[in-house]
């Protein structure tokens, strides 16, 4: 069991969580509180783009980014600013598995763009098989403030179109790639023949287990009810400097989040988000 210190493409500080027998690892930038890897039996199990930026302010392409305190576009930077905030490491932990806190505040920065005094806390933990990682949000002001969040993970696949996504059969989604006409999940599966792009409402609350193919399961807080499928399939891929055609098929994010609504925090007041992502096989 071990937490080492490393540097990333020099400039991006992070940390390498090794578990007991060495089955298991993580590499977590500062930068973001991104987990750029993760593997079990040296199977890298988390997309990295090999076309992704390196650059301060810019958002990294592949591991999971964490969105916040906006998803998508709006008035904040698109998916808002913690990805591409460096974070500071607080309490390690290496007693009985392996435990990281990675710690966010307000900063000039932060207050130009979104006028809140906040106290973010990520803590990361490693299992044999699994992970988990949970957001913990505390509003450090005098008044109250809003935010959507999300966990925005990329998965390796061995080809996006042999890959399904279980657990969402009827539930409400919208569908961003179809001018955001809200439509019924029918299908067992969702199957990807082009770009997909879609929020399911409350899909976590499903009471069928959220998995890509019978290999990974992710399992949200009730309070991230929300479950985004997106890939962008060749055409979009092609026009994106940080994906390319190449790497399309590579690649699925199922991000859970809460994103249909903004969760309201009051003065004082604090709010957790986790997910758990686990190998089956
Ligand atoms: O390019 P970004 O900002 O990382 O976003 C990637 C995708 O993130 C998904 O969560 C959104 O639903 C997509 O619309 C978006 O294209």
């Amino acid at each position: 069991m071990s937490v080492v210190e490393f540097e990333y493409k020099s400039g991006f500080p992070g940390l390498r969580l090794t578990h007991s027998n060495g089955d298991a690892s993580m590499e977590l930038l500062l930068y973001g509180a991104h987990v750029l890897s993760w593997t079990v039996h040296n199977k890298q199990l988390l997309f990295l783009s090999d076309r992704a930026v390196f650059e301060q302010g810019k958002a990294i392409r592949g591991g999971v980014p964490v969105v916040w305190p906006q998803f998508g576009p709006g008035p904040l930077p698109q998916h808002g600013f913690a990805r591409v905030k460096t974070w500071r490491v607080g309490k390690t932990n290496i007693d009985g598995g392996i435990s990281v806190d990675l710690h966010l505040e307000h900063d000039e920065e932060t207050l130009k763009l979104w006028p809140h005094k906040f106290h973010l806390t990520m803590t990361l933990r490693l299992s044999e098989k699994s992970f988990v990682q949970e957001l913990t949000v505390t509003n450090q002001d005098s008044q109250a403030f809003e935010f959507t969040t999300l966990y925005h993970t990329y998965f390796t696949v061995d080809d996006i179109k042999n890959t399904k996504v279980f657990g969402l059969n009827n539930v409400t989604y919208l569908d961003k790639v179809d001018g955001g006409k809200t439509k019924t999940e029918t299908n067992q599966s969702i199957e990807f023949t082009g770009e997909t792009d879609r929020v399911y409402k409350d899909g976590g609350k499903n009471s069928n287990p959220l998995l890509i193919d019978d290999r990974i399961q992710i399992t949200a807080s009730s309070t991230m009810p929300d479950v985004v499928v997106w890939n962008p399939g060749q055409e979009r891929a092609k026009g994106m400097a940080d994906v390319g055609e190449h790497n399309f098929p590579k690649y699925v994010c199922v991000e859970v989040g809460h994103v249909s609504d903004a969760v309201k925090l009051g003065p004082n007041e604090s709010w957790k988000g986790a997910q758990e992502i686990k190998l089956l096989q």
